[in-house]
């Protein structure tokens, strides 16, 4: 049943990667033309070769023989370019399909973030993004021209070996050649599903091992060592179980592609020596014939080599597009956003939320109000919505019930860009792109001058630490330079956020202890960006949370209670209780 619709889906599969060939088009034909006469050159030389070397056996006058070798060096020669430009135009219109099928899967993935990417693992991507498109290239460079030669040189040459020598030979050739062309499709739906296996147990061992190198930090320091070494080879035995079957498969299929056509060459061999013998044919013409046998075999043996391996192509195409098709997980519902009132505020108006249709709700009738210029704090227990609130409040997913205003209007009554323009994130677990500190903090804006570069980073209490580097503002980071802190590199996403300046901000605090130095300066550069704005933070902090205008309770998806600190902390509350069970040393 499934090997049935696998089978189905793979003329689909094909029909799909052809419109990618449309922008390299030119190179794809002059790829097959320089293919055939590249084909073709190797034919003539090897047939004209074995012509000359019985035209010399059966003593034929020295200087036929040497007009035909400067012939034949010709013929060695338009060989050798042929196969330079097959080769050359080949590769250039895969690898400029790829370029272009890269960008397009990542306009893909950025569509459908982040909820996508919260259900794959790391490795999986990767894998799709990486070493399923390369498989592409296989596909792209090889297999098309190779199809379109496999198809027309046996033709040719059949049609040379009827005319030329003797139509027997072209005719006993034929049920051969036919069941040479069909051994794939014997095999092909097993070929598919072992394929689809393979490339599954590639991602599964890929997965594991960038599981592996990410959590490197907690396999040593739990000592789970032996534990994950057991998952890694658990995931190689079931790989190398569906490999041994895929090779084994492969074996029988190359054994019985050579029997089908050593028996056609046999063959030939016994139809010319009937037919020499019995004078229909000249002595001559026997080497040639084997010789061209020989080659209306190779194209279709080698179609079928790679036939064997459009299984593993097929499973990454499959891949591949089901990242290019799937649907965006929230659309633009307008064409030009409406407009907001001047002085920004942001209201949770009886919000209800599911991740998914067939789970439970995560937020539950949840409203509050972050008035202009506000600081809001949302509290809770882990589990209980807060990030929720936040993946809202960017319209990373719709709400399934109830609004979200800003600026008076529905989120969903904006454009997401115009949406993630107004908002600034300060997220806990901060990205850096592997480029120098000035880079990072020039994503906050891009034209920015190095004055206010300097400003924002004064502001957000990292200027003096940047310059003390000695690379300064150009000191890479990430794995090619410096390794910073948490808070440090808080301080430089809140920068990058001063650089925006977009009116709301966002912030999720890191849960992470920061020494005294670093959180009075963490808090200071805060209290610096929420300046004229309305913050939504996610607290994790004491100190923000008593600062805060408003503190938001959240429990188990819905708002406990709402207030500041003073009111709350006295009575005894989920607010007094939470603060007690997670900050019992402090208050
Ligand atoms: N992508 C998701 N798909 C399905 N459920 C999710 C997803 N993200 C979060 N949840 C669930 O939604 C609930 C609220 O999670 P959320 O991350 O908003 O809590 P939180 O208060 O921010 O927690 P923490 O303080 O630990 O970050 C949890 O039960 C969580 O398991």
């Amino acid at each position: 049943m499934l090997e049935k619709k696998w089978s189905e889906n793979q003329m689909k599969i094909f029909i799909k990667l052809l419109p990618h060939l449309k922008p390299v088009i030119s190179s794809i034909i002059l790829g097959i033309i320089t293919g055939i006469m590249n084909q073709g050159a190797a034919i003539a030389c090897s047939a004209y070769g074995a012509y000359l070397v019985s035209l010399a056996i059966l003593g034929a006058a020295p200087h036929a023989i040497l007009i035909g070798i400067w012939v034949l060096i010709a013929l060695v020669v338009l060989r050798a370019v042929m196969s330079y430009a097959e080769m050359w135009y080949a590769h250039k219109a895969a690898y400029g399909i790829l370029a272009h099928l890269r960008v397009k899967l990542y306009r893909a993935i950025e569509k459908i973030a982040p909820s996508y990417l919260m259900n794959k693992r790391t490795g999986d991507l990767s894998s799709t993004l990486m070493s399923d498109v390369e498989t592409l290239e296989w596909f792209y460079a090889h297999t098309y021209g190779a199809a379109f030669i496999a198809v027309i040189v046996p033709v040719i040459v059949l049609a040379v070996i009827a005319v030329l020598i003797h139509p027997y030979l072209a005719l006993v050739l034929i049920p051969w050649l036919f069941l040479t062309v069909t051994v794939p499709f014997w095999f092909q739906n097993r070929a598919e599903v072992d394929g689809r296996k393979i490339r599954e147990g590639l991602a599964e061992v890929n997965s594991e091992v960038v599981d592996g190198i990410q959590g490197i930090r907690e396999i040593l320091s739990f000592g789970y060592e032996s534990w994950y070494l057991k998952k890694l080879r658990n995931a190689n035995k079931c790989l190398s179980a569906v490999q041994r079957k895929y090779g084994s498969r492969q074996g029988i299929e190359t054994g019985l592609l050579n029997f089908f056509m050593s028996a056609g060459l046999l063959s030939v061999t016994i139809i010319s020596v009937y037919l020499i013998k019995n004078g229909m044919m000249d002595r001559q013409w026997y080497a040639v014939s084997i010789i061209l046998s020989i080659y209306v075999f190779t194209p279709v043996v080698a179609i079928g080599t790679m036939a064997r391996s459009f299984g593993i192509m097929q499973s990454s195409t499959d891949r591949v597009f089901t990242v290019l098709e799937m649907p965006e997980t929230v659309k633009d519902m307008v064409e030009v956003s409406k407009p907001l009132q001047n002085k920004l505020s942001v209201e949770f108006d009886h919000v209800s939320f599911r991740y998914k249709e067939e789970l439970p709700l995560v937020l539950k009738d949840v409203s509050f109000r972050v008035s202009p210029g506000e600081t809001v704090a949302l509290v809770g227990h882990s589990g209980s919505g807060k990030s929720t609130c936040a993946n809202l409040l960017l319209r990373f997913w719709d709400v399934t019930e109830g609004c979200i205003r800003v600026g008076g209007q529905d989120v969903r009554d904006l454009k997401q860009v115009d949406l993630r323009n107004i908002v600034s994130i300060v997220p806990q677990d901060v990205y850096l792109f592997n480029c120098s500190i000035k880079d990072n903090l020039l994503l906050g804006k891009q034209n920015a001058t190095d004055t206010e570069i300097y400003e924002a980073a004064r502001k957000a209490r990292i200027h003096d630490f940047i310059i003390s580097l000695p690379n300064g503002y150009d000191t890479e980071v990430g794995e090619r330079g410096v390794q910073l802190s948490g808070g440090q590199r808080q301080r430089i996403a809140i920068a990058r956020a001063l650089l925006k300046n977009a009116p709301i901000l966002l912030m999720d605090e890191a849960v992470s202890n920061l020494d005294t130095k670093n959180e009075g300066e963490l808090r200071e550069a805060l209290q610096e960006l929420s300046k004229n704005r309305i913050t939504l933070v996610i607290a994790h902090r004491l100190s923000t949370i008593m600062a805060a205008d408003k503190i938001v309770v959240l429990e188990n998806g819905t708002v406990a209670q709402t207030g500041r600190h003073e009111e709350m902390i006295l009575r005894d509350s989920t607010y007094s209780r939470l603060i007690r069970t997670q900050y019992a040393k402090m208050v």
